[in-house]
């Protein structure tokens, strides 16, 4: 709220509590808004026109705390206010006294206890409102009850210049009216004093002034060089962060320039081993090599004789092959000598059940030696028949197998041959084939040999061995070695040129015999499968096995492949006997059917004739590679020796007997056999002479190969030791070089960490002058500053002993009055014959001089004065003045100027006279104590300035000091 006042000269404010009226001595204006303010507010009277009326008072609700009023836009000049407090009880709060101090700051300065309901007011406190035209009533409380506060602001009448300007120089104009001659010199005395001291007042302002100015620079450069430190500081603690980075880097750098530099030197302590081991070997080598080139004569004569080994042994080779040709065709001929189709002939001894029964045998053994066989056909009827081998009884598995080896070695040098076992059922067709596991048959017997020769021929043939089981029953072929049963039915292919094959059979691989036998194993066990009776099987079907035998030959490079047949044939017995019928028959008539087949195939070949069918049959078709040409068949005629199956022997025997006397014609019998045997000899011996030489040869030239991959490989591990030497070397070049590149770098960084240590160092150095100059500077500025504080301290003592005395002085000034008074009232009566005659005197002077409002105010002064308690020191400093003056005068005038001094008071009326004396005892009393004020100020400015206003205590102590003193 601003309050605008109208041009008076005095106003009265009248401010409701709550909001309620405000009322003025003439009028009544509404208050808008809230009213009730809280400690601590700021109260502007704003936009509220108070016109008419002189006075106006404002009551405000208010706590006490601290708060403040202003007025604004008053016009620039004297005022008087006039405070009213009082305490508020309310009603729901206990009655009861209270006491309360009040401080009133800023311009007004009065401290005052108010009590409840007890108001107090003070009464022509003066102020002066400025050019800005505002009055500020700033109070504090001590406690914040509530209370209930009047203001009055009334507008002083314009003074006389003379009074406005100070008490002062109305002092001064009052002597110099009074007594200008006399009084000159003393007010020129007090003049220069009071302007030494304003000087001195205002020299210790400057000085102040300056001093804080001086203290503020230094601060704005003490703030300046903080500042200029917290940068260097910055910078250097950045360095340092720098110098921290740069050292890490260095650190891992060193660390790995170590690691690399130990890992290096590992590897050259390596190297240095290494080469030495090389130089070892490269000695060794070279010595190697001296020798071998010392050797070279001898060697050379080596590899002369070498050579002519070579020579003598490749015409030893090509001797042998011939011979080996020859000795093979030798052989070949030998066994057409005995014919490509043999027959042996084989009965087996009676079983248990015959013996048993005492069946007689038939069988006639007696010229067996010849290759006769007698059977007894009835009484003493003999039936001879002859065939290339005759079993006795005696013979064993080993015995039929020795006449059937010589077809293997024929299967090894390529040539196909079958051996296969023909007879009637039970004649021990499959016991002489298979055998059992304690009487290997010639099968097993066979595969034997085979191996066996492969292993002797390993130097020069090369074997590939592999095994087929066939069983073809029915016309029919099936795979004994197929893991599961196909549904395809198996057919005889021509792959080439008198090469036939079964696609899609099995073709096991064996290397060893025991494969062979577990396929052997495996060929029976198929056999079985399907069959409820395995031996009435095995009589109706042919069981084959097929030997493929590939040969390459080491020496000349020549490949073979030939077969090897070994078929059990079905049983052979006539459909008559057997009286088979159903299934059976048709068993027996495809048997009987491919067993002609057979005979068809044989004599047709025997014939020479242009066609042999081998179609007729699935046995004759399969067998077509192994019954012509250069294949040999070896055929077991099986017979059984008693008289019961004596039909069937004879049957048997006749089949055989025109197999082999088809065959085997008597001319190709009578071959000389000692020319065979010389032969034969001769073969021998240039094997055993071919295989000496081979074995030197071979040693020679092993020895020979031997020394020369030694060399050569001698020779390698030098070159590849030298150029292993080399890289390595490149390899320690570079590293060295990567070393000399680290070391550089490594001292660069160093230089580098040094350059930024030494910045670091000097940074700290003129970190620590800078420190140093600024604990001097503030040192010395601390000093001067106390210095100037103590200087200033004296004078304001001694500013105040001065003032003392003046106070004192202006006591005895006001005492003596009295006491001269009293006197003068004693010496009335001596006097009294003088008073008629002075007191003439008295108005003669004063109408002659003219100066009568001195007189009147002085008087007025006088007679209106309060009692002590109110009295002003500027009235009693005008006592002493005056008393002063009087002492001076006094051997002339002193009796006179009581006199006036008595008529001034009698004459002195109280109202306008009294109130002015008041006003300029009042200014007179506010000019001192501004005067002190100026001078507290000044000397607690330094230290005191920011606290004056938030230690108002302190404000308070001093102002009662100075009433004290007042
Ligand atoms: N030389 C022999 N020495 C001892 N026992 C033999 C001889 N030959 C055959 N046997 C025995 O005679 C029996 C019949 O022989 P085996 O089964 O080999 O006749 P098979 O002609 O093969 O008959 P099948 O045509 O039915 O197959 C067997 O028990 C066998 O051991």
């Amino acid at each position: 709220m601003k309050v605008l006042f109208p041009f008076s000269d005095e106003y009265l404010l009248f401010v409701n509590a709550g909001g309620g009226l405000i009322q003025s001595k003439d009028s009544h204006i509404n208050f808008i808004g809230d009213s009730f303010f809280e400690g601590g507010d700021v109260i502007e009277t704003n936009e509220m026109i108070i016109d008419g009326g002189d006075y106006w008072y404002l009551y405000q609700s208010a706590r006490f705390g601290n708060f403040c009023y202003k007025f604004f836009d008053l016009l620039p000049g004297e005022y008087f206010v006039d405070l009213h407090f009082a305490e508020i009880v309310y009603t729901n709060g206990p009655k009861g006294m209270r006491v309360f101090d009040v401080f009133i700051l800023s311009d007004i300065d009065v401290y005052a206890i108010v009590r409840a309901n007890q108001p107090l007011q003070v009464v022509d406190v003066r102020v002066f409102v400025l050019n800005d035209g505002m009055l500020v009533v700033r109070f504090e409380g001590r406690s914040g009850t509530p209370m209930v506060s009047g203001i009055s602001i009334r507008k002083a009448p314009n003074l006389p210049e003379t009074v406005s300007t100070g008490y002062i120089v109305f002092i001064w104009v009052f002597f110099m009216l009074q007594n200008r001659a006399r009084n000159a010199k003393f007010l020129a005395k007090y003049e220069k004093k009071i302007q030494e001291l304003t000087a001195q007042c205002k020299m210790m302002s400057d000085e102040c002034h300056e001093a804080w100015m001086s203290q503020k620079a230094t601060n704005d450069q003490l703030e300046e060089l903080k500042m200029d430190l917290n940068n260097k500081l910055f910078h250097t603690e950045n360095l340092e962060i720098t110098l921290e980075t740069l050292m890490d880097k260095l650190r891992n750098v060193t660390e790995m320039y170590e690691q690399d530099q130990k890992k290096w030197i590992a590897t050259i302590t390596d190297l240095d081993g290494k080469v030495k081991v090389m130089k070892q070997e490269h000695h060794q080598l070279c010595l190697e090599a001296r020798d071998c080139a010392n050797s070279i004569p001898n060697l050379n004569k080596m590899i002369t004789a070498v050579h002519a080994l070579v020579a003598q042994c490749n015409d030893l080779k090509s001797k042998y092959a011939e011979e080996i040709a020859k000795g093979k065709n030798l052989f070949n001929l030998l066994q057409e000598t005995k014919g490509n189709i043999r027959v042996f002939c084989r009965c087996r001894p009676l079983n248990r059940e015959e013996a048993s029964s005492g069946y007689a045998t038939v069988v006639d053994f007696e010229t067996a030696k010849d290759g006769e066989l007698g059977i007894i056909t009835g009484g003493s009827t003999k039936k001879t028949f002859k065939f290339d081998r005759v079993y006795t009884l005696k013979d064993d598995q080993s015995d039929v197998y020795a006449d059937a080896s010589p077809l293997v070695i024929s299967v090894m040098d390529g040539y196909n041959v079958c051996i296969f076992a023909y007879g009637q059922t039970g004649t021990g067709k499959t016991f002489t084939m298979e055998g059992t596991e304690q009487k290997r048959g010639v099968n097993y017997r066979t595969l034997e040999e085979l191996f066996k020769i492969a292993g002797e021929r390993k130097e020069t043939f090369d074997y590939k061995i592999s095994v087929s089981v066939l069983e073809v029953y029915n016309e029919q072929i099936r795979d004994l070695l197929a893991t599961s049963p196909s549904s395809k039915k198996l057919e005889i292919k021509q792959a080439g040129e008198g090469f036939h094959h079964v696609p899609g059979i099995v073709e096991a691989k064996v290397e060893n015999i025991r494969d062979i036998w577990d396929v052997l194993q495996a060929g029976k066990n198929a056999r079985a499968v399907g069959s409820n009776n395995v031996n009435e099987h095995s009589s109706r079907s042919h069981c084959m096995l097929c030997i493929m035998v590939r040969a390459a030959n080491l020496m000349n490079g020549e490949c073979t492949r030939s077969k090897l047949w070994l078929v059990d044939l079905a049983g052979s017995e006539r459909l008559a006997k057997t009286d088979a019928q159903g299934e059976r028959l048709k068993e027996a008539q495809n048997i009987n059917r491919s067993l002609s087949a057979l005979g068809d195939v044989i004599f047709a070949l025997a014939s020479k004739s242009s066609h042999v069918p081998y179609r007729n049959s699935k046995l004759t078709h399969l067998l077509q590679d192994s019954l012509g040409g250069d294949s040999k068949v070896l055929m077991f005629v099986q017979i059984s020796p008693t008289e019961n199956d004596l039909s069937e022997t004879l049957s048997s025997l006749n089949f055989a007997s025109r197999v082999r006397g088809i065959e085997l014609g008597p001319a190709k019998k009578q071959v000389d056999t000692g020319e065979l045997q010389k032969l034969k000899q001769t073969i021998d011996k240039l094997k055993q002479e071919c295989k000496s030489k081979d074995e030197s040869l071979r040693k020679l030239e092993e020895n020979f190969q031997n020394l020369e991959s030694k060399f050569r490989g001698k020779e390698q591990m030098c070159k590849c030791l030298q150029e292993k030497n080399f890289l390595q070397n490149k390899e320690l070049e570079s590293k060295v070089e990567l070393q000399s590149f680290s070391e550089r770098q490594n001292l660069q960084l160093s230089e580098k960490l040094k350059a930024a240590e030494e910045t670091c160092v000097a940074l700290q150095h003129k970190v620590k002058l800078l420190e140093h100059k600024l604990k001097e500077n503030e040192h010395s500025e601390a000093l001067m500053l106390q210095q100037k504080i103590k200087e200033l301290d004296l004078k304001v003592k001694e500013h105040q002993r001065l003032e003392l005395i003046a106070q004192q002085t202006v006591k005895d000034l006001e005492e003596k009055p009295r006491k001269e008074e009293e006197m003068t009232l004693m010496k009335s009566a001596d006097a009294q014959r003088f008073a008629n005659s002075a007191e003439r005197k008295v108005l003669t002077r004063e109408e002659s001089t003219g100066e009568t409002d001195p007189k009147i105010l002085r008087s007025s002064s006088s007679i209106n004065r309060p009692p002590a308690a109110r009295g002003s020191i500027f009235l009693k400093a005008e006592d002493t003045l005056l008393h002063d003056l009087k002492l001076e005068r006094e051997p002339e005038n002193n009796i006179g100027m009581h006199m006036a001094l008595v008529e001034e008071k009698k004459m002195s009326l109280p109202g306008e006279t009294n109130r002015k004396r008041r006003i300029d005892q009042t200014k007179a009393l506010e000019r001192l104590t501004r005067t002190s004020k100026a001078a507290t100020s000044q000397r607690t400015i330094l230290n005191t300035r920011s606290n004056k206003e938030q230690k108002p205590a302190t404000g308070v102590k001093e102002r009662d000091r100075l009433r004290t003193w007042l």
